[in-house]
């Protein structure tokens, strides 16, 4: 199978520039090593009519990288616009964030069948086109427009939320629809999936089996492939970076202090505001732990050109001043605040440094950050990861502390007493999520995904003949479970 994968975001493979995200952190070992080819937004824009569209390209590992210079008249609308300010916060159960004008989503469109129309130049034969997340939901129907009859394979990497929600998003039937030219659509999680199928049977009207919808456009597979890290590659990181000078400095600086850690975007589904909240509780509650532990909260600036994230940005900002004007002193500041990247190969070892991870979105996909955390850990003396339930990651590092991340006191005692915990303990929870990363790596992901995928071509290529006329449609069915590759 020759891989085409797509997504908007892409990663050129410098070990020590940070990653933009998990999407792009995930995908470049497989295109790395799969020899896949990697399709995606150069981050530039060009004006007029592309009629060829500009792609730079190289190559990376055995795979190589196309990066594309979007239309310009459309960008903002589609990635500011639509994708960030009307999906991402629906994805994210935050309706009451929803900003979309028609032009966005037209906009949106546009750019999805741009990048159609620039893909049939990597079509190869025995193609499989592999797209990722929200920013492409229309890709597909688009490819199919055009033509394109080879598999095609859909991956979102954010929640799929209740049928109420995403009823939220204009035109969401329109391009839930348009979902339906893709073979197979992969989600974080059994949550996630079920959702997806309940709105294609119960909104769409369409029959639902198995985890398979009969549309228009035929079969469409629904199922869960939950997304992993390399565990080995980032233990391996964690203790080569033990002589990185920003993690010598941290630790010198610590004086015997406990430290937290916390990396995330700057990105209102990540929580921060109460996780800042939550530290301020506990040096209140428990002021013995004033100067014995202080959190280090990196925070990378995301798509700051929208509203909701600039003023996001002012919030945290101010809340950690604020808490640091509280409860630091002369020779103690209680949180360490950082509106920059790092590296992985240096992330690893702060993570390695801290005694506590705390990864506390409301909503997330999945979040790397937390399986990160962990694979990082010293195998003799482990930190204690405190995790969101409502994390992906949740479902699997199930030894974490999961907290609510809404129950402020509840996160404030919880970090308490991960700072506190016995060593055997520590090891016992740590052990358990190791075995879970090992078992669920990113190499694993993209066979199963890609194992899928062929299944479903060949079911495709097996059933059409008995496929009912579009006249029978819809139908419903009871049945609605999707399979979990893992
Ligand atoms: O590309 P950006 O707009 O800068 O945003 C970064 C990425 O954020 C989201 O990442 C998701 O994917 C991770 C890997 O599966 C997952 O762990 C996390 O929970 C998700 O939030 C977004 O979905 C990506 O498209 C962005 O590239
Ligand atoms: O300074 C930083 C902060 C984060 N990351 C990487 O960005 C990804 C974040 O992914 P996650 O799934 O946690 O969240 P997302 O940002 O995709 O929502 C992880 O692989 C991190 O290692 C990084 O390389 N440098």
């Amino acid at each position: 199978m020759n891989l085409v994968v797509v997504s908007n975001r892409v990663s050129r493979g410098k070990p020590n520039e940070p990653m933009t995200g998990g999407l792009a952190a995930a995908l470049l070992p497989i295109v790395e090593k799969s020899g896949a080819i990697w399709v995606g937004s150069s981050g530039r824009v060009r004006d007029g009519n592309q009629k060829e569209p500009f792609a730079e390209i190289e190559a990376l590992g055995a795979g190589a990288l196309a990066m594309l210079d979007l239309p310009a008249a459309h960008y903002g609308g589609y990635y500011e616009g639509f994708a960030n300010s009307a999906l991402w916060p629906a994805l994210h159960s935050r309706a009451d964030l929803i900003r979309a004008s028609q032009e966005d989503y037209l906009s949106y469109r546009e750019v999805n069948a741009f990048m159609a129309r620039a893909l049939l130049r990597f079509r190869k034969a025995d193609a499989a086109f592999w797209i990722q997340d929200y920013h492409f939901l229309a890709l597909g129907a688009e490819l199919r427009d055009l033509g394109v009859s080879e598999p095609i394979g859909f991956f979102l990497h954010t929640p799929w939320p209740a049928r109420s929600v995403i009823g939220g998003v204009p035109h969401h039937r329109e391009l839930i629809e348009a979902m339906l030219a893709y073979d197979l659509i992969g989600f974080q999680t059994e949550e996630d999936c079920e959702n997806f199928l309940s709105y294609a049977q119960s909104d769409l009207g369409l029959v639902v089996h198995d985890g398979v919808i009969i549309s228009r456009h035929g079969r469409t597979r629904a199922a869960v492939f939950p997304i992993g890290i390399d565990p080995q590659q980032f233990a391996q990181l964690a203790t080569k970076a033990s002589t990185h000078p920003d993690v010598s400095r941290l630790r010198r600086s610590l004086n015997g202090e406990k430290l937290a850690i916390g990396v995330d975007r700057l990105d209102y589904s990540k929580g921060l505001i109460n996780r800042i909240k939550a530290f301020d509780q506990m040096w209140t509650l428990h002021p013995s732990l004033a100067r014995t532990v202080s959190l280090l909260q990196i925070a990378t600036p995301s798509r700051g050109a929208i509203e909701a994230y600039g003023n996001l940005q002012s919030e945290v900002a101010k809340l950690v001043s604020d808490v640091n004007g509280m409860h630091g002193e002369v020779d103690w500041t209680p949180i360490r605040y950082l509106n920059k990247g790092y590296g992985q190969a240096v992330l690893a070892g702060l993570y390695r440094t801290a005694q506590v991870g705390v990864v506390t979105p409301l909503q997330d996909g999945m979040n790397l950050v937390a399986k990160e955390y962990v694979a990082a850990q010293n195998p003799v003396d482990p930190g204690v990861l405190v995790l969101s339930k409502f994390a992906g990651a949740a479902n699997e590092l199930d030894t974490a502390l999961l907290v609510n991340p809404h129950d402020i006191d509840g996160m404030a005692r919880t970090i308490a007493i991960a700072l506190s915990m016995p060593l055997t303990e520590r090891r016992m929870r740590w052990e358990a999520m190791m075995a879970k990363l090992r078992g669920h790596t990113i190499q694993q992901w993209f066979a199963d995904f890609a194992e899928a995928l062929r299944e479903c071509q060949l079911d495709r290529n097996e059933l059409a003949p008995v496929m009912p006329e579009p006249a029978l449609w819809p139908l419903r069915s009871a049945t609605t479970g999707g399979a979990r590759y893992h």
